[in-house]
């Protein structure tokens, strides 16, 4: 099967910081990728390059059979790409359903009249377009009250509408960048659940985590990044074994413990998923 996203030797400077370093993976239809990494290894930024927000320095990045390089973000999102962020980015002051029907207005085809006059064809094309987004938030096991703010939801439902915004662009392809943090134990699982369903969906997923249990368990395949640099690339299994990665997790003088789900999720300092809750609040 042709790849859905190939990237390819991928470099991104930033002045003397060489943030991504030599980068290349593909991934396929329906398949989940996992890229990992210590803290300031350049996964957020290869994301970034991925998905128009920073133009790499050199190499080549192609999605769907065409080159990306030097597109705008948002006709990349048209081509199929979505993405989430480190960060929640919802719009604070909409409510939950119109956080997801914002992904849905660029294909909407009312002219400028029909918004301004409210015509029939604005209201059937708004009505859909509820409709649409109703069934995402349904999809992605949203419960809650649709027409709530989205800051007045948990941090995990957030998290939920945000995806579903994602899902609401049809993507191909879906970036989620650490769509764990923060997220307690059941979420976590009801997470998993959501994006085995949405690769069954037909959908790529590329996912970056610093939760190892979850990405253990989730991942078909996983790159690991140190430093900007590729350092390997292959299953749960074969990346669990790989020195250079216990390495790199670990440091040299602990090279001879064996990883395990529980010594990489130990790994990541717990206090990150706790910043970023304090950031949200
Ligand atoms: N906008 C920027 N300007 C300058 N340097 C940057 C910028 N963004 C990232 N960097 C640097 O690039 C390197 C890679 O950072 P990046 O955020 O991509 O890492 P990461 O693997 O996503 O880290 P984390 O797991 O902490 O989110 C780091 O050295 C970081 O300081």
């Amino acid at each position: 099967m042709t790849a859905l996203l190939e990237v390819r030797d991928l470099h991104l400077r930033f002045g003397g910081v060489k943030a991504v370093d030599g980068l290349s993976f593909e991934v396929r239809e329906g398949e989940i990728l996992a890229v990992i990494g210590p803290n300031g290894a350049g996964k957020t930024s290869a994301f970034n390059c991925i998905s128009g927000f920073y133009r790499p320095t050199s190499g080549s990045i192609s999605f769907d059979g065409r080159s990306i390089m030097r597109v705008l973000p948002s006709t990349i999102t048209r081509r199929g790409m979505a993405r989430t962020f480190q960060n929640l980015r919802l719009f604070k002051e909409m409510t939950v359903l119109d956080n997801v029907k914002t992904a849905m207005h660029a294909n909407l085809r009312e002219g400028i009249f029909d918004n301004l006059l409210h015509t029939p064809r604005y209201l059937r094309a708004e009505e859909a377009c509820a409709r649409e987004a109703r069934g995402w938030l349904d999809f992605v096991g949203f419960e809650g009250d649709e027409q709530l703010f989205v800051t007045q939801l948990p941090y995990g439902e957030q998290r939920r509408v945000e995806i579903a915004r994602a899902l609401a662009t049809s993507p191909k392809l879906l970036l989620l960048d650490e769509p764990a943090a923060g997220l307690n134990y059941g979420e976590k699982q009801g997470l998993m659940r959501l994006i085995r369903k949405i690769r069954d969906l037909g959908v790529g997923i590329v996912l970056i985590e610093h939760d190892m249990g979850l990405v253990m368990e989730l991942a078909e395949r996983i790159v690991v990044l140190n430093y900007g640099k590729e350092i390997a690339d292959g299953t749960p299994a074969e990346i669990k074994a790989n020195p250079i990665v216990i390495e790199a997790y670990l440091g040299a003088e602990d090279e001879e413990a064996a990883i395990d789900d529980t010594t990489l999720t130990q790994s990541v300092p717990i206090a990150a998923d706790d910043e970023r809750k304090g950031e949200q609040a």
